[in-house]
């Protein structure tokens, strides 16, 4: 009879193991099984800590989410710290994906900070108290009148009480490759409260979470703080071109790093089929090459510079020749030179010359071009572009050792 309870036992990680539906289920599962466990843990502490809904209970739930993360099998990578190292009331933007935003939120969530969510959030049992017991600020989005008062007694509020307030401008979850039209609220109560706004970008979940395909594998969130945007003097003249700067900045932000997940996504599926895990990829667009050419095996990276696979772009992704697949940071800096792959068709061609030297030689070119000595040429990139003059401009990706 004892051994009937080893079934589910085992059950469950064979499904885990076997089903990417069931662990779908089951991660999201747990999610709201233990946020609800958590918000239980939390409501005495907050009780005991302030006595009731106070923003300074946000410390508590900030503390006790951050471990969830690691349950999901999730990492964030925030870039862009010192920007939220402003004095005093701000309003934070992001974009919302999921639900999931709470753990990336928390990851960079300021002191005295809290949010504006839908009213119905209030009614999430114990996680909708913990939520006013934090001070979230809840508007009904179905009628703008009520939400707009609720949002100017906000703004009044910020300042009177020094709290910065995190809002969701797109007003809904969004799991498309593009952001949605920015509802105003977010605007009017940073003209209205003279704060400074700060976007933060969340990438894309669909390299690990899909919710119509039932996946949700381990993965990587990229949180990219922007600058701040001032808003001091502005009326409510400008909160339309101030909701449309902050919309171009953030969507310029999101579909940059779509486009590397896009090729990160391709490398990783490309080194499937190769034995070598690292291949550099003909460019994407026709139009860019001079001659296309197939794919080339990259040689192998220097020990300690990239224990972690790197991978190769197509060339026309300048700022990100070579990129550290886990950080996403450059590895090898991109350099104009004489490119000295044999297969690069232009390499043998008598009008390709570098642009700033004219040294035939390609490692004393990459030194003129790059001021760098100790390195050496990793990859020649697939993009060659014909100059004004008919001589052609290879990009290279220069590793320092
Ligand atoms: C240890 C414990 C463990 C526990 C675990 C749990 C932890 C949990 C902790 C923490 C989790 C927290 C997670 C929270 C997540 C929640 C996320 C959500 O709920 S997202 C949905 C709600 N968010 C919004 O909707 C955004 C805010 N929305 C807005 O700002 C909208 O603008 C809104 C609702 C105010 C009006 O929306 P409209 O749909 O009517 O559209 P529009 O175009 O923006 O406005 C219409 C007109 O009203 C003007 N307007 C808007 N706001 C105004 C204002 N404040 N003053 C004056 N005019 C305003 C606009 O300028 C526009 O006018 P013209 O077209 O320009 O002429
Ligand atoms: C019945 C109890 C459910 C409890 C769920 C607990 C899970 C923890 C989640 C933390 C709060 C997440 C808040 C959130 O992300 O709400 C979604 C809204 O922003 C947007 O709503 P919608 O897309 O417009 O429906």
């Amino acid at each position: 009879m004892d051994v009937l309870w080893l079934i589910p036992l085992l059950l469950v990680p064979l499904l885990m193991w076997s089903s990417g539906t069931f662990v779908f289920y089951f991660k999201k599962c747990f999610y709201v099984g233990w946020m609800m466990v958590l918000a239980l843990l939390a409501i005495p502490l907050c009780m005991l800590k302030s006595g009731g809904r106070d923003v300074e209970n946000m410390r508590i739930i900030r503390v006790l989410v951050r471990h969830v993360k690691y349950f999901l099998g999730l990492r964030f990578d925030v870039s862009g710290w010192e920007h939220l190292q402003t004095e005093g009331p701000y309003v934070i933007i992001s974009n919302h994906q999921s639900s999931l935003d709470v753990l990336g939120l928390m990851e960079i969530l300021p002191d005295r900070c809290t949010m504006i969510a839908k009213k119905e959030l209030v009614y999430a049992g114990t996680v909708g108290l913990i939520c006013w017991l934090g001070g979230i600020v809840f508007i009904n989005r179905k009628k703008t009148s009520d939400a707009k008062s609720v949002m100017a007694e906000a703004a009044q509020t910020m300042l009177d009480q020094q709290i910065r307030l995190w809002v969701f401008p797109e007003g809904t979850r969004n799991q498309k490759e593009d952001l949605l039209p920015f509802k105003k609220g977010a605007f009017h109560l940073a003209v209205q409260a003279q704060v400074p706004i700060i976007p933060v970008v969340f990438s894309s979940y669909r390299n690990f979470y899909l919710r119509k395909e039932k996946r949700f594998n381990s993965g990587t969130v990229r949180l990219r703080i922007l600058p701040k945007i001032e808003t001091k003097g502005m009326t409510s003249d400008d909160i339309s071109s101030l909701c449309d700067k902050s919309f171009d900045l953030m969507q310029a932000a999101f579909r940059e790093r779509l486009r590397l997940q896009t090729h990160e996504q391709r490398a990783v599926e490309g080194a499937e089929h190769s034995p070598r895990s690292r291949l550099l990829f003909p460019p994407t667009s026709p139009s860019e090459t001079c001659l296309p050419r197939p794919p080339v095996p990259l040689p192998a990276p220097p020990p300690l510079l990239s224990p972690r696979f790197p991978i190769a772009w197509p060339c026309h992704e300048i700022s990100s020749c070579l990129v550290d697949a886990w950080s996403g940071r450059p590895l090898a800096r991109p350099v104009s030179a004489v490119c000295p792959d044999p297969h690069c068709a232009c390499s043998s061609s008598s009008t390709c010359t570098t642009t700033s030297s004219t040294s035939t030689s390609s490692s004393a070119a990459l030194q003129a071009v790059s001021g760098m000595t100790d390195g050496r040429i990793d990859a020649c990139c697939s993009s060659c572009m014909t100059e004004g003059s008919g001589h052609h401009q290879f990009l290279l990706c220069f590793l320092p050792f």
